[in-house]
């Protein structure tokens, strides 16, 4: 390629990573590559070209940014600039009671209650730049954890691009459905190979795959249930931040409901126990979040877990007979 004045080579790749990210994601998400390898190849050379010329222009959303199809001897880490911490888990209505009692004392008055599906799957941080996502990562030990971000792109339900320029953090749970599982697992049998124990296992050994060819293969899903960061946002409760993720564009879970203190939380316990088996996915309990975010805050949380939320937890599924 003919040396470009910088000018001209910003205006070159203003052009080419929007097209190149196009035909990735057509490739990856879509299962539909739109173009023959040769052609992308030619125009990532340019890319590469351009930004070896002009290392300044490289962005964080340039496809040389991005492993691709390499396999990795093993994930690139990432921090957690904020925990993710995981949360207090209680058996019983008693135990209940004594969540709501302490946070009454500790705040002085009954507060809200957002409450939730607990989800059986793995817990997904996702991070996006000026409405662009740049990195999906595991919990791992809470501040460590695995960057699957080239997994999470063949995530049919997670947006590659908001519906809004934000620079924010989201986290949700990542799973798979009991029918995909039941697909997966027909297939791998036909196969002769060994079938996951569970859908919530085959979602954590889909999503931590070294090679994002085999995560496209497999259908996961995700809700997502928390914004981190909330620069150029006005949410102030939970159940905002719930209506915020699905105008971004995220699939968040439709049950959610607020209630004032405990009452509602024992009828919604009793309902998803019920229905549980019906859902196409896995839960493992309620979860309860004090709705206002201001007070989540005043109470923050101990060296382990937020004092604003707590796991109602079903009793273990009984094993298919
Ligand atoms: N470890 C955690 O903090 C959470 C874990 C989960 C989970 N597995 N499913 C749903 C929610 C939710 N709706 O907030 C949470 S929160």
């Amino acid at each position: 390629m003919a040396d470009l004045t910088k000018e001209q080579a910003d205006q070159e790749l203003a052009k080419i990573r929007p097209q190149l990210n196009s035909w990735r994601d057509a490739y990856y998400t879509k299962d539909a590559p739109v173009v023959e390898d040769n052609v992308y190849d030619k125009l990532y050379n340019q890319l590469l070209d351009l930004e070896k010329m002009y290392p300044e222009l490289v962005t964080s959303d340039s496809p040389s940014q991005e492993v691709g199809d390499v396999t990795l001897p093993d994930f690139n880490k990432v921090t957690h600039d904020i925990p993710m911490l995981s949360m207090g888990d209680v058996f019983s209505e008693a135990e209940l009671a004594d969540f709501n009692d302490r946070i009454e004392k500790n705040v002085g008055h009954e507060v809200d209650y957002n409450v939730e599906l607990k989800i059986d799957g793995l817990s997904l941080s996702l991070i996006y730049e000026n409405g662009i996502l740049v990195q999906g990562s595991t919990r791992g030990n809470g501040t460590i954890g695995e960057n699957v971000t080239e997994n999470v792109r063949t995530i049919k339900d997670i947006p590659q691009k908001l519906s809004r320029p934000l620079s924010i953090e989201v986290r949700g749970e990542c799973f798979m459905s009991k029918k995909e599982f039941l697909r997966l697992n027909q297939e791998r049998e036909n196969e002769g190979q060994q079938v996951f124990a569970n859908p919530r296992n085959a979602a954590a050994g889909s999503l931590r795959q070294l090679d994002p060819k085999v995560t496209a293969s497999r259908k996961l899903d995700t809700f997502m249930y928390t914004i981190v960061t909330f620069d150029g946002l006005n949410v102030t409760t939970q159940h905002g931040a719930l209506e915020t993720l699905k105008e971004l564009g995220f699939n968040v879970n439709p049950t959610a409901q607020v209630t004032t203190g405990l009452t509602g939380v024992k009828n919604f316990i009793e309902r998803y126990g019920e229905i549980r088996d019906d859902l196409d996915y896995g839960i493992d309990g309620v979860v309860l979040k004090v709705d206002d975010l201001a007070i989540q805050r005043e109470l923050g949380n101990t060296v382990k877990v937020p004092r604003w939320e707590i796991a109602y937890k079903f009793p273990p599924e009984q094993a298919e007979s």
